[in-house]
């Protein structure tokens, strides 16, 4: 089954073993809980939800520009590119003005090197104006407009390449392109390692339902931020500012009970070998297809029980494809590994070494799916 924005919205039979949490915790608990390991977190957990938030903003009005245009602007991808590079360019601006002084190291999917080429200024110039018109929707930055240098300078922080040593942020300004023109699922997705480790993750889906996927009507309010540091949970609340709740995976050992999440386009995931897994495993239920790691945010929430990705031979996962969405998963009570169960190490620079593809799900389903998917993956190679 694939879930697309518009099917979300009307949706309302498809009943999904959804355990959705009450709220129960507030920001207050959230500062008063804290462990002392993870206190010096605060300011970037604040800065980074800050940061998302708006490059959200930034992304929403973009989108919506794009699927009200006609279809010979549809075809042109260049406002994809100016939510690309604004979002990236806003977050940055954000996390420097937010955490000035501190060093700061940033891993991003963007760079400004075609925004250089001759014949990109009109490119450029529509990417300044809607990152300053969005830092001045904020009021909270004096700070005059920012000139298109400052523009490609903020794009160009996200140059580093991470690593096992320091602070390093990592970050997808927009997750899920191919979402976000079909005017489904996307994610602006953030976190920030500390010594080859992820210990705080922000992901802003502004097309997400707050109400659990399946439950939800046509008046259901979009747009979900989740957040997680290491060692104190994660937290789910509205873009538009409400308080955070806490939230869990669903803790069902029973694949009958299961649902599974998969990227909507086949291209990125393998579809049969996550079919053949899911028969194995029991998994009553058709796949969950949706873009981006707005599936990470959905499973963190427990709107179903397992997320598979199995890429195609070739292809290298980016960590910021993952930082964000696994620690709002583990920080869940969930698991996300590599097909073998080994866990990803964020820590090798730019990519993820993998053996075959990434798995995430609770700590009962995890033994028995590892299992499924080594059975599959033999019973392929055997029928080459
Ligand atoms: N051939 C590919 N295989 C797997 N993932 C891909 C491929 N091409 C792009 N991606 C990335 O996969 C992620 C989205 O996957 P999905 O939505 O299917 O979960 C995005 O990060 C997308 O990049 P991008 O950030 O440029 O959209
Ligand atoms: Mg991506
Ligand atoms: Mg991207
Ligand atoms: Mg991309």
């Amino acid at each position: 089954m694939y879930i697309g924005l518009s099917s979300l919205r009307t949706r309302t039979h498809f009943v999904f073993p959804t355990l959705f949490p009450k709220p129960k915790s507030s920001i207050f608990s959230l500062l008063t809980s804290s462990t002392s390991s993870s206190m010096s977190y605060h300011k970037e957990l604040a800065a980074a939800k800050k940061a998302a938030s708006l490059a959200a903003r930034l992304c929403q009005k973009v989108q919506k520009s794009l699927l009200q245009s006609d279809v010979q602007s549809k075809l042109d991808k260049s406002p994809v590119t100016v939510a690309d590079y604004g979002s990236q360019a806003v977050v940055s601006f954000v996390l420097e003005q937010e955490l000035s002084g501190d060093p700061f190291s940033m891993v991003a999917e963007e760079d400004s090197g075609d925004l250089r080429n001759d014949g990109a200024q009109d490119t450029l110039e529509r990417i300044r104006v809607l990152v300053n018109d969005t830092i001045a929707s904020e009021n909270a930055y004096s700070v005059s407009p920012l000139s298109a240098e400052a523009v490609l300078a903020a794009i160009d922080n996200g140059r580093s390449e991470g690593g096992p040593v320091g602070q390093h942020w990592v970050l997808d300004p927009i997750d899920g392109t191919k979402g976000f023109v079909r005017g489904d699922q996307y994610a602006i997705a953030l976190a920030l390692l500390d010594q080859g480790r992820v210990v705080l993750g922000v992901l802003a889906c502004p097309n997400l339902p707050l109400a659990p996927l399946g439950v939800q009507n046509s008046a259901s309010q979009t747009g979900c931020l989740f957040s997680a540091v290491i060692g104190e949970g994660t937290f789910m609340e509205s873009l538009d500012g409400s308080s955070p709740v806490k939230v869990n995976v669903n803790p069902t050992g029973n694949p009958e009970e299961a649902s599974f999440f998969e990227s909507y386009e086949a291209a990125h995931s393998s579809h049969d070998l996550s079919s053949s897994i899911a028969n194995k495993l029991g998994v009553k239920a058709p796949p969950v297809r949706i873009d981006s790691q707005a599936k990470y945010g959905a499973l963190s929430r427990g709107d179903g029980a397992i997320y598979l990705r199995f890429p195609h031979a070739g292809y290298r996962e980016k960590i910021w494809d993952h930082a964000a969405g696994s620690i709002v998963v583990t920080e869940a009570g969930g698991i996300v590994s590599d097909a073998a169960g080994n866990p990803l190490d964020f820590s090798k620079g730019k990519y993820l070494d993998l053996y075959k593809g990434i798995v995430a799900s609770n700590q009962k389903l995890m033994p028995s799916l590892l299992k499924a998917i080594q059975d599959s993956i033999d019973e392929k190679a055997a029928s080459l």
